[in-house]
């Protein structure tokens, strides 16, 4: 099996992904609040870039509830922000959500060109293995970086995975960039919940209050539901 990783939307060959696993790592935090809402019984969450086109989907359906953020913080008019805490069962239970964010919606819709395309981070590692495991294709991990540049959180995660897929396949071929990447988790991995909180991206979350989210989405393995997308919405795949 070939896994490699790419370290930002930047770097995304959409040609490099046809007929492959594509598991796209937004940990601060868009992947992580996907992964929480389908967990917490949402329908679907559907990715889109704009604002603007999260509002035409509620227009259509007033059922739809509107979720993101622009600058970390929710967006005016929405109903919940990017926090994964914001998505509990109470809210979102039955619901499909439609999600704008600046990095993650926008790595997903990048990626699409891939053969499946799911949403990866701390939370659902395991049944992410599983699940590439099970495709028995090569894999695409990409990194959605923050500001088209790269963000340690999705770097170390990638890492895990690697090293996972790696231990499941002992001749796993990967890029330069995925064996730093799993070099850096095996380091960092007994810290992980401090080395998020001291990222560009976790000390810029922590300043604005955000520090219960780091915290929640350094744990490993709380849900074993993958977000799989489905032409334009993620429903999520169970094991
Ligand atoms: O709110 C988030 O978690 C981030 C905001 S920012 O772009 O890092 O300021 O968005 P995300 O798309 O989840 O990385
Ligand atoms: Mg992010």
């Amino acid at each position: 099996m070939l896994a490699d990783v790419i370290p930002s939307i930047n770097e995304i060959r959409s040609d490099e992904l046809q007929g492959k696993t594509v598991m796209v790592i937004d940990v601060l935090r868009a992947t992580s609040t996907i992964t929480t809402a389908l967990a917490n019984g949402s329908s679907g969450v559907i990715p889109v870039e704009t604002v603007c086109r999260a509002k035409q989907y509620q227009s259509a359906d007033q059922e739809i509830l509107l979720g993101g953020e622009r600058f970390c913080k929710k967006i005016n008019g929405f109903d919940l922000g990017n926090s994964p805490l914001e998505y509990g069962t109470d809210i979102v239970k039955d619901k499909r959500i439609v999600l704008t964010t600046t990095n993650g919606t926008r790595a997903i819709q990048k990626s699409i060109k891939g053969s499946q395309v799911i949403a990866a981070c701390f939370l659902n590692i395991d049944a992410c293995i599983q699940f590439a495991l099970e495709s028995k294709k090569d894999v695409a991990i990409v990194c959605s970086g923050t500001q088209d540049r790269f963000s340690l959180e999705d770097g170390l995660c990638a890492g895990l995975l690697i090293q996972r897929l790696s231990e499941a396949d002992p001749k796993l071929v990967c890029n330069d960039f995925a064996t730093a990447m799993r070099a850096a988790y095996l380091q960092m991995a007994e810290h992980l919940e401090e080395v998020l909180m001291s990222s560009d991206n976790g000390r810029r979350m922590c300043k604005i209050g955000f520090e219960a989210d780091i915290r929640f989405c350094a744990r490993l393995n709380e849900y074993s539901v993958v977000p799989i997308l489905n032409g334009q919405m993620l429903t999520p795949y169970r094991f």
